[in-house]
């Protein structure tokens, strides 16, 4: 069942629609990634959903209420880890979470909390003297303060070392095992890879793709990288044949390792042999990998995220 149905989103600025009929619904339980390159109308989508921004058209319900309309109670059933936080520097971890507790009805007990966040012996260090990876652990726990249903986390591990990365990825896995559903922004390609159930791409404010991380990997094409050093250097009108194979999206001829490499779909492996086969080429070290996330990315986006 959908939680979060984001329908035909538009938000103009300057004339410019930073977010362009933007659609897609989060189910419950899921961890859904918003991945995009910067300034592609991440944040301006998500601060719809929360109820910060209106849309200019189109509608967005969070468990059926509208956040602007609603905004109260969707406030009590939604938990946010915003871009950029910061609070006051002399701001105990205890009084944060006291501070934070105070805005919800029926907020969790922030104990267990920090012990599962690992800030339960940092509860009298100051805001500013903690590690950017406990900052980002008490961001967390003041978005789970609430017993959200929903929590939304922008760039979360932006700025965090590849460790405090990983153990912030394993947080995340348990809050979702706990039955929040998780909506995320990111633009790391192995965050969103490793976290996200679907990702929705979007580009200059339209949803490019939408799919399970796999799915994504096999809508671009060339998805399958087909790599081999060929016994002979193939000609031109041999390349062009290669070229022209069911499936391929480019050749690369050979370079200095003496690879020649094909972006391509499984269906190509056979008639490439059989081609092979017929040119009297053999092909040595043959490899057949999956494109990554990064480069599926690129394909349906045109730009590095
Ligand atoms: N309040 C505003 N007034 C004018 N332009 C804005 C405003 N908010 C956002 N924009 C513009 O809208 C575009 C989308 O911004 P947004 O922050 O949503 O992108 P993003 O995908 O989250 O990018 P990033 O990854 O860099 O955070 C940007 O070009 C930004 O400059």
């Amino acid at each position: 069942m959908a939680i979060i149905e984001v329908n035909g989103v538009r938000k103009t600025y300057a004339g410019r629609n930073v977010v362009d009929g933007v659609t897609f619904s989060v189910d419950e339980g899921e961890i859904f990634g918003i991945l995009g390159p910067n300034g592609a109308g991440k944040t301006t989508t998500v601060e719809c959903v929360e109820g910060l921004r209106i849309p200019d058209a189109g509608t967005v319900r969070v468990a059926g209420l509208d956040p602007v309309a609603d905004h109260d109670r969707v406030t009590q059933l939604l938990g946010a880890q915003l871009q950029e936080s910061e609070l006051q520097a002399k701001l105990t971890v205890r009084e944060a979470l006291e501070l934070y507790r105070s805005f919800y009805r029926a907020p969790a007990d922030w104990r267990p909390l920090v012990e599962r966040l690992g800030l339960a012996d940092r509860l009298t260090t100051r805001f500013a003297k903690l590690s950017g990876g406990q900052k980002q652990r008490l961001f967390i726990a003041l978005a789970l303060i609430g017993n959200p249903k929903v929590v939304v986390l922008d760039e979360l591990t932006t700025g965090l070392d590849p460790r405090a990365r990983r153990d912030t990825w394993k947080l995340i896995e348990e809050v979702r095992d706990g039955g929040v559903t998780v909506l995320l922004v990111t633009h790391f390609m192995e965050e969103a890879q490793r976290l996200c159930d679907r990702i929705a791409v979007i580009d200059r404010g339209r949803v490019v793709a939408l799919d399970t991380p796999a799915g994504l990997i096999r809508q671009a094409t060339g998805s399958t990288v087909l790599s081999f050093v060929p016994s002979r250097p193939p000609a031109a009108p041999e390349l062009t044949r290669l070229a022209a194979l069911p499936g391929v999206a480019s050749v690369t001829p050979p370079d200095a390792s003496g690879a020649l490499v094909l972006h391509a779909t499984d269906d190509t492996v056979t008639p490439l042999v059989a081609l092979l086969a017929e040119l009297g080429i053999t092909a040595q070290r043959l490899r057949i990998t999956e494109t990554s996330l990064d480069e599926a990315f690129l394909d349906l986006t045109g730009q590095d995220a």
